[in-house]
């Protein structure tokens, strides 16, 4: 692999003899990761698994996941496994049976957001931001089939967020920065480094974390990341953030077994991933206490004027059911479309709304037109779905491929319904019996656009809940 010299000459510094085999892991495949959505599967298998994480896997190879249904259904979600080690920073920091406000900044396309979701309480809310317009789409994508019920997707720069003060337990900045733990996996991250670039990227970082560091609570969470290894991305940020403002360095406990690299620089405490030392790639992390204590997540009473509108009784009586336990929600109406959050997330979903351009939210359950229902997408996707007010369809493989290329299928079935398509078991989204007919309703922009091959193999064993 042709290093950037100067790239080469600081990791020679900072790895010293073990220098060699760090430059041949940086020629080998990289492994593959996948992290189970526990709420919706369970994958039965002597699998390796990623150590700091209690539903990554390794597997064997790279099997064809646009082809396989599961994947689309949100029972799972490719992801490099060194990322997950938020996991660690989240737990062994954070009390996460409390109520928590919990910010995910740079969002897309959704790796940390879908873990966050499958971390916190069902009544904690999590806000998966990203500035880019249609990355958010697709972060917005992602949360939707993981189906938590529980998260905000918003779009916006970070200095949108200076417009809260102290209204996040935690909050995870993934920074953009110049990549040079991606440089295995994709060579196109060596041609765009440089000394320039690697200086561009701390002084942006440095700015982020100014522009958000007042929306973090008293006592409360900053875990930060890259995917690059120098220390002026990494450690230096981390410790002139700590100077300039009251925080802490955090301490986490390792299994020395992980070969994660642990560095102590001015109060700072970092963790390092390095393709020699782990099953991953490239990685920094380091977690921050803000100063103060921590307060607790309540809203202000005075507050009049919501922006959030409640859905009408009529409308709220004709799909409540679809969700289990409706009462646990608050039913919201924009236009024809109704939504539920969780009600205990009304008042900090509202200020999100106020301050913030929410690009989805909580769970869209259905389009209301007169008496004209339907269900909408992520209701099917939905972890709190009532399967038993839906007929529902059982496709094979290469059915469920082709409702998901959003071809028009054929189930040799009659009726005027709405049919809820899964595939083990597993929902995949909507389709409506018209007569002999089924519309397939599939959106159109989530469509596999990937032409089927001849042969089409079964895609992961997972065992459907
Ligand atoms: C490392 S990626 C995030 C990966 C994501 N956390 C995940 O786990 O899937 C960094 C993200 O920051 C976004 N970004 C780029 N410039 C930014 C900026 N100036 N402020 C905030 N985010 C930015 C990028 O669009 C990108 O989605």
């Amino acid at each position: 692999m042709n290093l950037p010299t100067s790239f080469a000459t600081r990791m020679q510094q900072q790895l010293g003899a073990a220098y060699p085999q760090f430059e041949q892991a940086l020629t080998q495949t990289p492994p593959v990761s996948i992290r189970v959505n526990a709420a919706k599967a369970q994958l039965p298998t002597d699998l390796p698994r990623v150590p700091w994480s209690a539903s990554g896997y390794y597997l064997p190879h790279r099997p064809a996941f646009t082809l396989d249904p599961v994947l689309h259904g949100g029972a799972y979600y490719v992801q490099e496994a060194s990322s997950m080690f938020i996991e660690q920073a989240l737990q062994q920091s954070t009390d996460l049976s409390q109520q928590l406000h919990v910010l995910d900044l740079c969002g897309a396309p959704g790796g940390k957001s879908t873990l966050l979701a499958g971390l916190i309480s069902e009544d904690s809310l999590l806000v998966a931001n990203e500035v880019i317009r249609s990355r958010a789409h697709i972060l917005a994508e992602n949360i939707a089939k993981w189906g938590s019920g529980n998260v905000l997707v918003t779009n916006n720069d970070p200095r949108d967020l200076s417009k809260f003060s102290a209204f996040f337990d935690v909050m995870v900045v993934d920074a953009p920065c110049s990549g040079e733990g991606m440089f295995r996996k994709d060579p196109g991250a060596i041609t765009e480094w440089s000394e320039d670039n690697v200086k561009l990227c701390a002084q942006r970082q440095q700015r982020i974390l100014t522009e958000v560091w007042d929306a973090l609570k008293p006592g409360g969470i900053l875990i930060y990341s890259t995917c690059t290894w120098n220390e002026a991305e990494n450690e230096e940020n981390m410790a002139w953030l700590a100077d300039r403002e009251d925080a802490q360095s955090i301490k986490l406990a390792l299994d020395p077994a992980w070969g994660i690299t642990e560095s102590s620089m001015e109060s700072i405490q970092g963790y390092r991933f390095y393709p020699h030392l782990v099953q991953g790639e490239g990685f920094f992390m380091a977690v921050l206490r803000k100063g103060g204590t921590a307060t607790e997540n309540h809203t202000s009473s005075k507050k009049k004027k919501y922006k959030l509108t409640l859905a009408g009784k009529k409308e709220k009586a004709l799909v409540e059911n679809w969700l289990l336990a409706p009462e646990k929600y608050e039913w919201l109406q924009h236009n024809e479309i109704i939504s539920a959050i969780p009600a205990s997330l009304f008042e900090a979903a509202d200020e999100v709304y106020q301050k913030l351009y929410v690009v989805y939210a909580g769970t869209e359950v259905a389009e209301v037109n007169g008496k004209k229902i339907k269900p909408l997408h992520a209701l099917a996707l939905s972890q709190h779905l009532n399967k038993a007010q839906f007929n529902t369809a059982e496709l094979d493989l290469e059915t469920a491929l082709r409702y998901l290329r959003k071809e028009d299928i054929s189930l040799g079935t009659s009726g005027n319904d709405w049919v809820l398509m899964q595939y083990k078991n597993l929902p995949l989204g909507w389709a409506k019996q018209i007569g002999n007919r089924i519309n397939n309703y599939y959106p159109k922009e989530w469509r596999i656009r990937m032409e089927l091959p001849q042969i089409l193999t079964a895609g992961l064993e997972l065992v459907i809940l």
